[in-house]
């Protein structure tokens, strides 16, 4: 539902009995729950005796988050009398990748986990990433709790089933489409993450105000101090998200329709991703604030937005620290022709036709098909001055 400045109700967002908020994915007999609220990670393990019962869990974790939160998840997995074991790869995003993949496969299956067993992410998007994918696959498909440790994980990528691993042609180009079990997200964990990831994953929060919701964007305009800051209007803002996606997975669940517009900024972001190596240069919320500048001007480009609209959604990411310009990107970068044979492996180009998400202003976005590519290789050349 679209709200106004005027009608975002942050209160609204809220659980009122002081529990974790409750966010149902509503897909059939595969739905299942979004829970948020403070301290949830020790509580994991009783909550998959309810949901999975007699599953064993498989965690996989980054050597970050397995110096944190580990020890938390491990007592209330124990305390539920769940077994489990650790598997801890290396943080970062290079670890989407066949390598790592393999070995955390070789682990699961080697630890003799079941098809009924859970795979359970403990970790940011790329650990949930790569753990759905191995999910996904193993034994043709195992258990997956999703505990998202990062804001970005927490409003966007533990829901709605995407997985997968990057590869030099493209990110995400191989992964399968596998729904979590139950998603866990303790707002709690938000406290050890770095601001640098803070900020990357609030520009996935916008995105669903710049998607069509310009009240909640307006919302954020005026409460992002409050969002970093921690506290209701944080639970808030990571409730209103996973609520704004969970309806577009529901009606959508695999992108043959309204779901890409979710992919706001992305074709742009995942070409700057793949042209910066998928390392620490970029990581993927700071690609996908640039990315959704930059389709907010290309828009304008093509006459289908405001300058006022597009020159607003640059200021507010400037204003919470998001780079928003190419050349905010460390180091070089290839030409307006390389960065368009990256997005011609984007996955919504359509019989060799590229698909933009464009926009008609702040909260109007649509998805647009058959964009020339010669429009973007000006506009590109352009924004790379
Ligand atoms: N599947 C989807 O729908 C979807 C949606 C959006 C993004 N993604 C993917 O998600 C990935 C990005 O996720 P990300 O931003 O979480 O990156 P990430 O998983 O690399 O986490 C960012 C960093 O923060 C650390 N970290 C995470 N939680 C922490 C905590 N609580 N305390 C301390 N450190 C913590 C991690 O160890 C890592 O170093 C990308 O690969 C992107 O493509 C997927
Ligand atoms: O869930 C979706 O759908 C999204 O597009 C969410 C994006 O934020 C996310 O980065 C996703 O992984 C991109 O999907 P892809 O299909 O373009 O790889
Ligand atoms: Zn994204």
């Amino acid at each position: 539902m679209t709200t106004t400045a005027a009608t975002f109700d942050a209160a609204a967002a809220e659980a009122s009995d002081g529990g974790p908020v409750v966010v149902p994915v509503a897909l059939g007999d595969r739905s299942y729950d979004i829970l948020i609220g403070d301290g949830l990670i020790g509580r994991v393990g009783a909550l998959m005796a309810e949901r999975l019962p007699g599953a064993r869990a498989a965690i996989v974790t980054d050597a970050n988050l397995a110096g944190l939160h580990l020890d938390a998840l491990e007592a209330g997995l124990e305390a539920a009398g769940i077994a489990s074991s650790a598997i801890v790869v290396a943080p970062g995003e290079a670890s989407k990748s066949f390598p790592v993949f393999e070995r955390v496969v070789d682990a699961v299956i080697g630890g003799r986990f079941e098809r009924g067993d859970a795979v359970v992410a403990l970790g940011g998007g790329v650990v949930g990433d790569l753990s759905g994918f191995v999910a996904g696959v193993v034994r043709r498909g195992m258990r997956f709790v999703q505990i998202p440790t990062s804001l970005l994980a927490q409003v966007d990528s533990s829901v709605g089933g995407k997985t997968g691993i990057n590869v030099a042609h493209g990110k995400n180009l191989v992964g399968v489409f596998h729904q979590p079990d139950l998603v866990v997200a303790d707002t709690a964990a938000l406290d050890t993450l770095s601001e640098r990831h803070f900020r990357a994953g609030y520009a996935e929060v916008a995105k669903y105000g710049l998607i069509d919701d310009a009240g909640f964007f307006a919302w954020l305009e005026a409460n992002h101090g409050a969002v970093f800051a921690g506290g209701t209007a944080r639970t808030a803002a990571i409730a209103t998200s996973c609520r704004a996606k969970a309806r577009v997975v529901a009606a959508d669940e695999r992108e043959t329709g309204e779901r890409a517009l979710l992919n706001l900024g992305h074709t742009f972001g995942h070409a700057l991703e793949a042209a910066t190596g998928y390392s620490d240069r970029l990581v993927h919320g700071e690609a996908i604030a640039i990315g959704m500048v930059l389709a907010h001007d290309f828009s304008v480009r093509m006459n289908l937005a405001s300058r006022d609209d597009a020159d607003r959604v640059r200021a507010h990411f400037s204003t919470v620290g998001l780079p928003t310009r190419l050349a905010d990107v460390p180091g070089d970068l290839p030409d307006a022709d390389g960065l368009l044979k990256l997005i011609g492996q984007d996955k919504k180009v359509a019989r060799g036709k590229l698909t933009f998400i464009l926009t008609h202003g702040i909260g109007q976005a649509f998805i647009a098909n058959d964009v020339p590519p010669s429009a973007v290789t000006d506009f590109l050349a352009e924004a790379a001055v």
